[in-house]
């Protein structure tokens, strides 16, 4: 168990805290190489494992740091590193290097994060020469950051929002989060870069550019050993955390509003749940009950095993000298003080990967040693007395040694097949809930483009809402016309008839008299003509105007969409129902098949019978489905047989 280490760091007094102090004092006393107070502040001391004053370098920082954790992160164990502190105290600066003049790989001011880049990569060239090619490593970069409660993919173009899952073999991930494979320093820094660019960033009262949110660069380190006898791999696998904390401000001293208070408020709720999680690991540590509240915020959800977990962690504490901020020191300090006392358990992280065959060959080779010995065993007598003689072990208790290591083998072999019966089911459940994924996804595209078309339909509609009757009327009058426009000669002559009819009706009401048939009725066909022709240009500006009016649908339009739109939600939450249940049949069949390999395992070790019946029963109690139970009943059974023959 180690404890999580931290370090502190003060930096040097900026023009605004002298400004304002109108002192150079630090309102840090320097007790000795580790052991600081506050003493405007009437603190204790505090004592850390490293302490650096306003002189301390980036690579004083490196080598207290960055490449003890990088070591550990090379023997296969998870790193953190975390910095924490109040806004412009440092963090970034420690982490990535100074922002404003910060011009490359090369830079002195270069933070801790790039140079663990460059170690990492040093000591993955120089094991791999010293093994001559038999390890091989495999680095993949992700960059997120926690804004407002929402992890946002730094890597993504669009930076899509991520979701933080568990499952019982790789714990708690984000799932979905873009992963680029890094294979030297600079690939690592433009990945590091890039996703910086990405990050939200904005002036506070006490610094120009503040990070506005946690941000963490996962680099997952994968080590493949090929082992010289049997083929078999042995694969490592470690998580490398580097933490950008953002940082703790009081609102009133920060100055801020708005979107700004909302930004500050999220932070400090974080770093509160931070707080509380911290506090009730050391309250665990000296003895007392306590639940740990991790998934109270996303940031001690997805770092659950850096705080009090599998995990070699390191907390950079970062502090101004100014006595303006001297609370907000001894509040950074008094938090970094309690997480020194965390205490994780950090374990290598394993596995041993071979085929059946490969394991098959195994067992054959143990149990020809085991006829061997069998077959030793009459004329033993002599070879007993002198191997009691000498201390070591009687052929009797070497082929019970090897009696056991076979029934583990055979138990192991017959897992191996259980193994692939259980590999297919979840085959079977991931297909199933890639299909819900899938599906899950068009109907959030169906969702989007209804949603796009009820907004267009909105933006195109403001002033020249028409309603579906008053549309009927005009698509009317516009095909009236155009049939107008198509039988014009036979109109003209319809005009002319009734120009005439006009004018006598005219001259019958003005004279009381008839004009006498035949006599000029005074128009022309060509004025009939004129006439009409401006009666038709009147009417296409008529059919234009018309044709520019847009074509609206009235309310029930929307209702129809807006109908959809449920029901696409509606499917959506249906889907995700299923997902989660698939998702959880998924974890239970995998947490089935951990307790019958543990139980197979313990099973092969235990002394007694007593012992057995009892992990037996133990396993059984434990595992939850049919087919798990069924199959460890029939190998707790053999497990009896054999033991009993
Ligand atoms: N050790 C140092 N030496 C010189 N300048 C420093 C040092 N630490 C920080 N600074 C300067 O102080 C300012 C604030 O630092 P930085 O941005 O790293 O703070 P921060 O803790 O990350 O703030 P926030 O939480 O608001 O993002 C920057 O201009 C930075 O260059």
């Amino acid at each position: 168990m180690d404890n999580i280490q931290v370090f502190m760091r003060i930096r040097p007094l900026s023009e605004d805290e002298y400004r304002r102090d109108r002192t150079t004092e630090s309102a840090v006393r320097f007790l000795s190489e580790s052991t600081v107070s506050i003493p405007s502040q009437r603190t204790e001391n505090f004592t850390f494992d490293f302490v650096g004053n306003e002189t301390c370098t980036q690579q004083d920082v490196f080598d207290a740091v960055g490449r003890r954790a990088v070591e550990r992160c090379m023997q296969g164990y998870n790193g953190t590193i975390f910095a924490y502190g109040q806004t412009g105290s440092g963090k970034t600066f420690t982490m990535q290097g100074a922002r404003d003049e910060f011009t490359g790989p090369t830079d002195e001011l270069r933070g801790l994060i790039p140079r663990c880049f460059e170690y990492l990569f040093e000591r993955i060239s120089e094991e791999e020469v010293r093994t001559n090619g038999r390890v091989k490593y495999l680095c993949r970069a992700s960059y997120v950051e926690i804004y407002n409660e929402t992890i946002y993919d730094l890597l993504d173009p669009v930076m899509r929002t991520c979701a933080v899952r568990e499952d019982i073999k790789r714990g708690v991930f984000i799932d979905n989060v873009t992963e680029e494979t890094v294979q030297d320093p600079t690939e690592a820094y433009d990945v590091f870069m890039r996703g910086t660019h990405s990050r939200h960033v904005s002036a506070t009262a006490m610094n120009r550019e503040s990070s506005r949110s946690h941000s963490l660069l996962m680099l997952v380190i994968q080590s493949m050993t090929q082992t010289e006898t049997d083929g078999l791999t042995e694969v490592r696998e470690s998580v490398f955390n580097l933490v950008d904390l953002a940082g703790s401000e009081r609102q009133k001293l920060a100055n801020t509003t708005g979107l700004r208070l909302k930004e500050a408020a999220n932070i400090n709720k974080s770093l509160s749940t931070l707080g509380n999680v911290i506090n009730s690991l050391v309250d665990i540590n000296s003895g007392k009950s306590r639940h740990v509240n991790y998934r109270d915020s996303k940031l001690t959800f997805l770092l659950r095993d850096s705080l009090g977990g599998n995990s070699v962690t390191f907390i950079i504490a970062n502090v101004s000298p100014a006595m303006c901020n001297d609370a907000e020191t001894a509040s950074t300090l008094r938090f970094a003080q309690r997480a020194k006392m965390i205490r994780n358990k950090a374990v290598v992280n394993h596995d041993m990967q071979g085929n059946v065959p490969q394991l098959q060959a195994e067992i054959q080779r143990l149990k020809q040693q085991l006829e061997q010995a069998q077959l030793a065993q009459p004329h033993s007598a002599a070879v007993v007395s002198e191997n009691t003689h000498s201390g070591g072990p009687s052929i009797k208790e070497h082929a019970t040694a090897q009696y056991l290591l076979l029934l583990a083998l055979r138990k192991l072999q017959e897992s191996e097949s259980q193994r692939s019966r259980y590999a297919e089911i979840i085959c079977e459940l991931k297909e199933s809930l890639d299909r819900k994924r899938r599906q899950i996804q068009q109907q959030n595209l169906v969702l989007k483009l209804h949603k796009a078309e009820i907004d267009t339909l909105r933006r195109n509609s403001p002033e020249h809402v028409v309603s579906n009757a008053e549309n009927a009327t005009l698509r009317e009058e516009i095909s009236s016309l155009q049939s107008m426009l198509s039988a014009q000669p036979d109109y003209t002559d319809l005009l002319i008839e009734n120009m005439q009819l006009n004018i006598e009706l005219d001259w019958i009401q003005k004279s009381q008299e008839p004009p006498a048939v035949g006599a000029p009725v005074g128009i022309s066909r060509n004025e009939a003509q004129q006439a009409l022709d401006t009666l038709v240009e009147s009417r296409l500006a008529i059919v234009d105007i018309c044709s520019d009016v847009p074509i609206i649908p009235d309310d029930s339009v929307y209702d129809g969409l807006e109908e959809r739109i449920k029901q696409a939600r509606h499917q959506i939450n249906d889907l995700e129902l299923h997902r989660d249940k698939l998702e959880f049949q998924i974890a239970s069949i995998e947490e089935d098949w951990q307790y019958v390999s543990d139980g197979i395992r313990d099973l092969a070790n235990a002394a007694t019978p007593e012992m057995a019946a009892s992990i037996a029963e133990r396993t059984m109690d434990s595992i939850v489905g049919d087919q798990a139970r069924n199959a460890w009943s029939s190998v707790s059974a053999m497990h009896r047989n054999l033991n009993e023959q």
